[in-house]
């Protein structure tokens, strides 16, 4: 069973629609990026799940229910706006949202001294959350999403703001969540955590879901880039869509750099230029990053991006 089913969701503020038709489900143990460039429509989607407003139409199925406050003591959210009460100390924070997930305080205490240990805050538990660095209290609020080791974990930006140290540690605590079957959704810019946490990534780009699958499949998306240095104009070489032209060197040797057409192997265009005796002093193949990828499908102008202006037309 899904932990989350979203079909064909839409949220529209006014005149801006925000979520569009958007499907997607999180199984248990699943960690699920959810990227998209600012105004994406991510932090309006999770605001669904978590029923802090309403869809326009479409349907969200959370647990088995739609979603609904009670839900809550099954979740765990981060926001991407941290803000805690400043006058209360971490431990008693933690408590405080433990109970209001039906956790009794004796055991909500004992599993927050447990996370402020594992974030190296045990020595600030009775520090008030005005007094720490706001990374610190961003520890803290991120202790008081895992307090009640929720079934569905779901973490808005949750990287921002943390040293790299505090990252690691962020990254360990949501593998841990997915180890104990938790499904975990977290939304970032930053492509290096969602390329080494991600077993599933979805790409929005003003509301609309622009891709969906594994890392693999992402980098798949977009064609190849081939180094090569030759002899011969590799510009007219078969399955080439653009071939960029580098140092031609003394000895008549050139470097290439060739972008392959769509749904070109770069295996078949080696094949080619063997066949066709075209010598190669070097072949260096380059799978697109999910930054390029990001780029491509998400940042980028729909009349330069082939994928959008097909999605537009
Ligand atoms: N309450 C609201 N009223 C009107 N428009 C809204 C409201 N909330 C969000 N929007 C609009 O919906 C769109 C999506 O916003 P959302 O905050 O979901 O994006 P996001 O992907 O989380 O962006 P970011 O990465 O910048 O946080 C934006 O155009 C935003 O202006």
């Amino acid at each position: 069973m899904s932990v989350l089913q979203v079909s064909h969701l839409v949220k529209r503020f006014d005149n801006v629609v925000a979520v569009d038709d958007l499907s997607f489900t999180v199984a248990p143990g699943q960690i699920f990026g959810f990227l998209g460039g600012n105004g994406a429509g991510k932090t309006t989607t999770l605001r669904m799940v978590l029923d802090i407003i309403r869809p326009t139409s479409g349907t969200i199925s959370v647990l088995g229910s739609a979603p609904d406050r009670r839900n809550a003591q099954a979740i765990g959210f981060l926001p991407e706006e941290r803000g805690l009460y400043a006058g209360m100390s971490a431990i008693d924070t933690i408590v405080y949202f433990g109970r209001l997930k039906g956790m009794k305080a004796a055991e909500a205490h004992s599993r927050g001294m447990d996370l402020l240990a594992r974030f190296d805050l045990a020595g600030r538990a009775r520090s008030d959350i005005g007094d720490m660095s706001k990374g610190m209290a961003q520890k803290v609020q991120l202790a008081t999403s895992l307090v009640n080791d929720p079934a569905l974990l779901m973490l808005d930006e949750p990287f921002s703001g943390l040293d790299p140290v505090n990252q690691g540690l962020l990254e360990d605590e949501i593998l841990r969540a997915s180890r104990r079957g938790a499904a975990v959704i977290f939304s970032t810019h930053v492509m290096q955590h969602a390329e080494r946490l991600c077993d599933r990534l979805l790409l929005l780009r003003n509301g609309r879901k622009r891709f969906e699958g594994t890392l693999d499949e992402a980098r798949a998306a977009l064609p190849a880039r081939l180094i090569a240095t030759a002899k011969t104009d590799l510009s007219q070489v078969l399955g080439v869509a653009r071939a960029e032209r580098g140092e031609t060197r003394s000895d008549g040797w050139q470097d290439w750099t060739l972008h392959l057409s769509d749904g070109v192997d770069p295996a078949a265009v080696l094949e080619h230029c063997s066949s066709n005796a075209i010598a190669l002093r070097r072949w260096d193949e380059h799978r697109a990053s999910l930054h390029d990828v990001f780029v491509q499908l998400v940042g980028a102008d729909p009349e330069h991006d082939p994928v959008a202006a097909e999605a537009a037309r």
